[in-house]
């Protein structure tokens, strides 16, 4: 049994199944000294061609994967000789880092004995020669990452069109050095790794693993790197350069596997120095023939004939795996692109369309006010709490009420019970009836009261109006959000509108709080009713304070329905006014309740009021003289395209021109594909 069987025992499911397959059976293909060009080329072909022209219109930044082999491996592991050994020309190579940036090699099967190459970079095809292809690539690199050590990831394209060698597309990429060497910078294995770790994330990515025969596999940090993303090894194939300087044990690490490789081993010999591509190939298959114990090694996992014929098999699977997947997306992501595109706002090319665009911000914004501030329905903004205005508002108005009752419950309790009443009727004596509750008294008692709790409505005012402003201010932009340009105008307006709102509710509430000074008066029933039933304590009052009951003595507490339980024994000694100040005392506790939510439903419908002047007429007004005002011109701003809009629109025209054009591609691909079923 083979160590490929081995190693993919731990295969299941989707493309890699297929990959494993895949291996199997060309395993099973009784010509190993396989031919690498083979008239499965010409099947493959177009389905390569497809993607690498999808590749070439940079499909992937719209985010659509595409099928690649990428070459990973340590520093100096052979990578570039095994392309270079693959497509049968000279790369850089040597000690150290040679490949600075992905270098994307297409290998294309070509009839013609003349090879053609050519390199694609920053926009421009350089043609080349087999002889100065090496060089040709390390001055595309400079001119890419820089004269120094330094890196980049802007890839390279290599195009070799050469007669025999295998249809195949590759990245290389940078070796993994953790040390940066002398003009590298500090952080060099990060961006290495950051690199790497780009190319071999998608699933749609076959990570050819290439370590040295002279390593232990398990050291190696393309293998930790390639297990982080492919942790068995489904999509991994582990080629094993320099079996040759290391022969010994190389087929025990290989039937061990212990690095988990699913997709297999393929050892080979590279060129070394000065030799041809031929002399190296003949020098290669005599050595797997013939070396004692390389000779051992199954002949399905051995040479670069084999290699490149698993990696045809291979890249063929995962590409006709993926290319349904690849439709979907563009089409996908085609409609989505368009759609957008759609959503944008019109370009407006004339005076009378901005006006008609700028109603309709004004008009949708108004609807959306009304059905939040005034209707109560926030379905356009079900989980942002603050945006549920008639919620809020009720609960505002509830602290309000109580945040008056705390106050007023403090200003009674400064001082003992009627110590304050007796001080006023005190006061207000003057030469009149005694036993007669002069009005004077309770005015100044009234008057007393509402100067405790004064400051409270122009607090409540200000912070609703705050709340109001936080509300109203999101509200127009989000309707505004196509006109960048205008949003700063009608945030302005927002404000000014507010302030001024604020103002006309601050003077509300001063006249409101001067009223209540001014004048006793209610119509209520619940008024008289109340006193009466404070009243009814006061017999038991008076017999207190004059010591007339059996339990006086022991207790001077009396407790009041409504008021709750109070001392009373100081009283004793002011049994003269005692009777006046607890009738003026029990006047105002009845009187201050009607005062209190008097001042609450009053506030209630001044906002309400307010806000449905500010949404129905106010806002509109002030913000047509905002923006068409002097310091306006508006209308002309909104006939300049904001750079976000206009950086937005030409992206998705760009997007979408590339989509459809990859639609194409992979349209023809596609009635290929039914052509050969058929
Ligand atoms: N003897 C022997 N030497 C090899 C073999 N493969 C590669 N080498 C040598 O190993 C050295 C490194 O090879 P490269 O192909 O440059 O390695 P690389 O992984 O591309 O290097 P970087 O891109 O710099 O990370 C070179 O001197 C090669 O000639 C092989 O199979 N046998």
């Amino acid at each position: 049994m083979s160590v490929l069987r081995d190693g993919s025992n731990v295969v299941s499911e989707g493309i890699t199944k297929d990959l494993v397959q895949a291996v199997h059976d060309q395993e099973e293909m009784q010509a190993i000294q396989a031919p690498i060009v083979s008239s499965y080329n010409e099947r493959i072909r177009p389905l390569l061609d497809c993607i690498d022209r999808l590749r070439n219109l940079k499909v992937m930044q719209e985010g659509i994967q595409l099928p690649t082999i990428v070459v990973v491996g340590d520093q100096s592991s052979g990578k570039s000789s095994v392309l270079e050994s693959l497509a049968g020309i000279s790369l850089p190579r040597g000690q150290g880092i040679c490949t600075r940036v992905p270098l994307i090699m297409r290998l294309q099967s070509h009839p013609s004995p003349e090879p053609e190459l050519s390199l694609e970079f920053n926009g421009r095809v350089v043609p080349t020669n087999e002889d100065h292809i090496a060089e040709a690539i390390s001055v595309a690199t400079d001119e890419i990452a820089g004269r120094s050590k330094g890196i980049s990831k802007v890839p390279l394209t290599l195009i070799v069109k050469k007669n025999g060698v295998p249809d195949l597309t590759m990245v290389d990429l940078p070796g993994i050095t953790r040390v940066p060497v002398h003009g590298q910078p500090e952080d060099i294995y990060e961006q290495i790794s950051a690199i790497i770790m780009e190319y071999i994330k998608p699933e749609e990515s076959i990570i050819l693993n290439v370590l040295s025969a002279t390593v232990d596999f398990s050291t190696c940090e393309s293998i930790r790197m390639s297990q982080k993303f492919d942790k068995m090894g489904e999509r991994t194939l582990a080629v094993v350069t320099k079996a040759d300087k290391s022969p010994e044990g190389l087929l025990e690490k290989v039937m061990a596997d212990d690095v988990n490789i699913g997709l297999g081993y393929v050892c080979v010999r590279n060129r070394i120095g000065d030799e041809s591509y031929e002399e190296a190939q003949a020098v290669e298959a005599t050595l797997f023939e013939t070396h004692p114990l390389l000779s051992k090694i199954h002949k399905s996992m051995v040479g670069i004939p084999v290699l490149a014929q698993k990696l045809v098999q291979i890249q063929a699977t995962i590409i006709s795996k993926c290319l349904p997947d690849i439709v979907r997306k563009i089409n996908d992501k085609l409609s989505t692109s368009v759609a957008e595109l759609n959503k944008l706002p019109q370009q407006l090319k004339s005076v009378p369309e901005a006006v008609t665009a700028f109603m309709r911000i004004i008009s949708s914004a108004k609807e959306s006010l009304r059905k939040i501030f005034i209707r109560g329905e926030f379905d356009e903004y079900p989980d942002e709490k603050e945006m549920h205005c008639t919620a809020r508002l009720a609960e505002m108005l509830s602290d309000y009420y109580e945040d008056l009752q705390l106050i007023s419950i403090k200003v009674e309790q400064k001082q003992a019970f009627l110590e304050e009443e007796i001080s006023i009727l005190e006061e207000a004596k003057g030469i009149s009836l005694p036993n007669f509750l002069p009005r004077k008294a309770f005015r100044t008692s009234l008057q007393k009261m509402v100067m405790a709790i004064s400051a409270t409505p122009a607090g409540f005012v200000n912070k609703f109006w705050e709340y109001l402003q936080g509300v109203l201010v999101p509200v127009l932009m989000k309707h505004s959000d196509n006109y960048p340009q205008l949003q700063p105008s009608i945030r302005r307006a927002a404000q000014n509108l507010v302030s001024k709102k604020r103002e006309q509710s601050a003077d509300w509430v001063s006249q409101i709080i001067e009223m209540e000074k001014l004048t006793d008066y209610t119509c209520n029933p619940e008024y008289s009713a109340t006193w009466h039933d404070l009243m009814e304590s006061q017999d038991r009052f008076m017999d207190i304070i004059n010591d007339r009951c059996n339990d006086c003595t022991k207790s001077t507490t009396l407790e009041i329905n409504g008021i709750g339980e109070v001392e009373v024994g100081h009283l004793r000694n002011h049994l003269v006014v005692a009777q006046e100040a607890f009738d003026l005392k029990m006047r105002m506790t009845a009187y201050w309740k009607i005062v209190l939510r008097r001042l609450v439903d009053s506030m209630a419908l001044h906002l309400l009021f307010s806000i449905q002047n500010l949404v129905n007429k106010d806002m509109e007004t002030e913000m047509v003289n905002e923006l068409m005002g002097t310091h306006g011109g508006a209308l002309e701003r909104m006939l300049e395209e904001s750079p976000p809009i206009a950086g937005k629109r030409y992206r998705l025209n760009g997007s979408i021109k590339l989509l459809r054009e990859s639609k194409e591609i992979v349209a023809e691909i596609m009635d290929k594909i039914a052509a050969y079923a058929d």
